[in-house]
């Protein structure tokens, strides 16, 4: 059994302790010095010692909300080089969702992702199953099935598309409710978003982009959440981008309706001023929005409205993005940056601590999830899934250093704080001094 002693971390960004990870568990959590003393307690006699004083030591961190690309898409993305690029990001746990070639609708699909995780060891992965049969919105898909398979699916999503008739959305709720899953909905009302191609206003105008107005993401979440509420069951609001659905989720909340609230870490940042460069890095669904929506985010993140981030990583293949902004593909890579925007846009800003990022990025996502062994207290008898920052580091982001197969990244060239150094999956180092295991 390999011993781990980290030493010094300010554990959540309070106290600096030293922790002994012993086998796939900590063993021990003491003030500095303690263990290595020889105090009461288990002996780090053996351990291979990272000192990590300035540092912060966080649970793993999961995400709700990543696209892993396989089967079907391997030219993006791989559940190998997907989970490299969790692991290189800090996470320990990722949901990998629905929209692959085949959908993953029924228990064999399921199930070879989950494999295919298990087997790379970087990162846990938890296949979210569709909602619909082959994301087409008609015909629900086996959801028990894909529940009682070894993959064990709790989280439903037709993401990429919106589970737009209501009927559907409404068993879908009855449904999941028996075993407690949670249907994660991609809000955008399809009608008033044809041909869409960036957030309607004035940049949109200007431009002559066909307009994706906030009202088709609010409409869905406000149906959706009246939904769960009638059925008593739990919806989960996938990347909410505007200040209007953060009204709606906060109602909800404040009436007793059991939702949940991802935002991703690009609509903390940026603007849909940044489509003028008609660079189509910056082409996402949903769309980038306005300073407005983005403060908005921002708040709600801070004040609980929204649980979460979650990266929406959208791996895509240098073609399917350089070329002209109507045929690009939308979606943006984000697992290896999601903390440094974190970091920058929140922490930075004084709107979370680390204690509160603790929560947003591991604690919470894992709680929604029901992903068993994650966003557990750094404390002894926990399993040792750990990340741990170095929040003074400062770095321009290259996307040659990326361990995802993809390069579509909106930071490219642009300076961001803080740098995940060490990231442990049940005690194995997946990511020591920066470097893959
Ligand atoms: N978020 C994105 O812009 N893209 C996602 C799916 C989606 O369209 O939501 C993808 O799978 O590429």
């Amino acid at each position: 059994m390999s011993k781990i002693l980290i030493r010094g971390a300010k554990v959540l960004g309070g106290e600096a302790q030293d922790v002994l990870i012993d086998g796939e568990t900590i063993a021990a959590t003491a003030r500095p010095g303690e263990i290595a003393l020889g105090g009461p307690g288990p002996s780090a006699e053996g351990a291979t010692v990272v000192e990590a004083e300035g540092r912060i030591l966080l649970p793993g961190l999961v995400d709700l909300h990543t696209h892993l690309r396989e089967p079907g898409r391997e030219d993006s993305e791989t559940v190998l080089t997907g989970t490299r690029a969790a692991a290189s990001g800090g996470y320990t746990a990722v949901f990998a969702m629905a929209n692959t070639f085949p959908v993953a609708d029924t228990a064999g699909v399921v199930e070879q992702v989950w494999r295919l995780g298990r087997e790379h060891g970087y990162c846990d992965v938890q296949p979210i199953g569709a909602v619909t049969v082959g994301l087409e919105g008609r015909k629900l898909a086996e959801l028990g099935a894909m529940h009682d398979s070894a993959a064990g699916v709790t989280v439903f999503s037709d993401d990429g598309k919106c589970v737009d008739d209501a009927v559907i959305m409404r068993r879908a709720l009855e449904y999941v409710k028996a075993f407690g899953g949670v249907i994660a909905q991609h809000a955008q009302e399809p009608r008033l978003t044809e041909g869409a191609q960036m957030n309607e206003g004035v940049v949109s105008a200007e431009l002559g982009l066909g307009g994706w107005p906030a009202v088709a993401e609010e409409s869905i979440i406000a149906r959706d959440v009246l939904l769960a509420e009638h059925v008593g069951s739990r919806v989960h609001i996938c990347h909410l981008s505007t200040a209007g659905s953060v009204e709606i989720v906060r109602w909800a909340k404040s009436r007793g309706i059991d939702v949940t609230a991802e935002v991703t870490p690009h609509h903390l940042l940026l603007t849909d001023e940044m489509v003028r460069t008609y660079n189509p890095v910056y082409k996402v669904n949903p769309p980038l929005r306005t300073e407005r929506d983005v403060m908005a985010l921002r708040e709600a993140l801070a004040d609980g409205t929204i649980d979460i981030v979650a990266t929406d990583h959208a791996p895509h293949p240098h073609e399917d993005k350089d070329c002209e902004w109507a045929a690009a593909a939308m979606g943006m890579v984000g697992l290896e940056t999601a903390l440094s925007v974190v970091q920058h846009t929140m922490v930075e800003t004084g709107l979370l601590d680390w204690a509160a990022v603790a929560d947003r990025m591991s604690f919470a996502p894992a709680r929604i999830g029901g992903a068993t062994g994650h966003g557990r207290p750094v404390s002894a008898g926990e399993p040792a899934n750990l990340t741990l920052v170095d929040p003074a580091y400062r770095g321009t982001v290259d996307p040659a250093d990326f361990a995802s197969r993809s390069r579509n990244t909106p930071y490219e060239g642009r300076e961001l704080p803080g740098r995940v150094t060490h990231t442990f999956l049940r005690g194995r180092a997946t990511l020591m001094d920066g470097k893959l295991a």
